[in-house]
């Protein structure tokens, strides 16, 4: 039991990347074919090791971007996910993450300066 026992710590990594996507059920412009520079935003929560880190924050960039961010970049998003919005995203990211042995707590996707979707796991009861 230490002092800090009832702190929870967040480490967090951004990422940029650009692509295309059109979704089908817009009744805008944005049924058409068009692109997005997207800013992704990764959290991973846990104890500090005996280093003081929950995580390296450049094992976590390399990992997230090789293994889940890179594969979309410069890509047709719905090539990957059908009806690729910034809410689908964000949960296609931490599940692609999952299944690459990344456990993220939290991720964020901006599709637009002004225009954000969030996931995070639910608390365990
Ligand atoms: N809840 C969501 N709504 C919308 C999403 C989404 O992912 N989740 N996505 C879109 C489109 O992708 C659209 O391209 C988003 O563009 P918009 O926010 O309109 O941004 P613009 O840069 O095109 O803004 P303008 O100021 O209108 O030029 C739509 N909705
Ligand atoms: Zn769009």
């Amino acid at each position: 039991m230490s002092e800090d026992d009832d702190l929870l710590v967040t480490v967090s990594q951004e990422f940029e990347f650009h692509a295309a996507h059109l979704l089908p059920w817009h009744p805008g412009k944005c049924a058409n074919l068009h692109g997005h520079s997207y800013r992704v935003q990764v959290d991973v929560e846990g104890a500090l090791d005996e280093r003081g880190i929950v995580v390296d924050f450049d094992e976590l960039a390399a990992m997230v971007w090789g293994e889940v961010i890179e594969p979309l970049d410069h890509t047709l998003l719905n090539d990957h996910l059908d009806n690729p919005t910034a809410e689908r995203l964000a949960i296609y990211i931490l599940r692609k993450a999952e299944a690459s042995g990344i456990n993220l707590s939290a991720v964020r996707v901006w599709e637009t300066a002004k225009s954000l979707a969030a996931v995070r796991r639910r608390a365990q009861e």
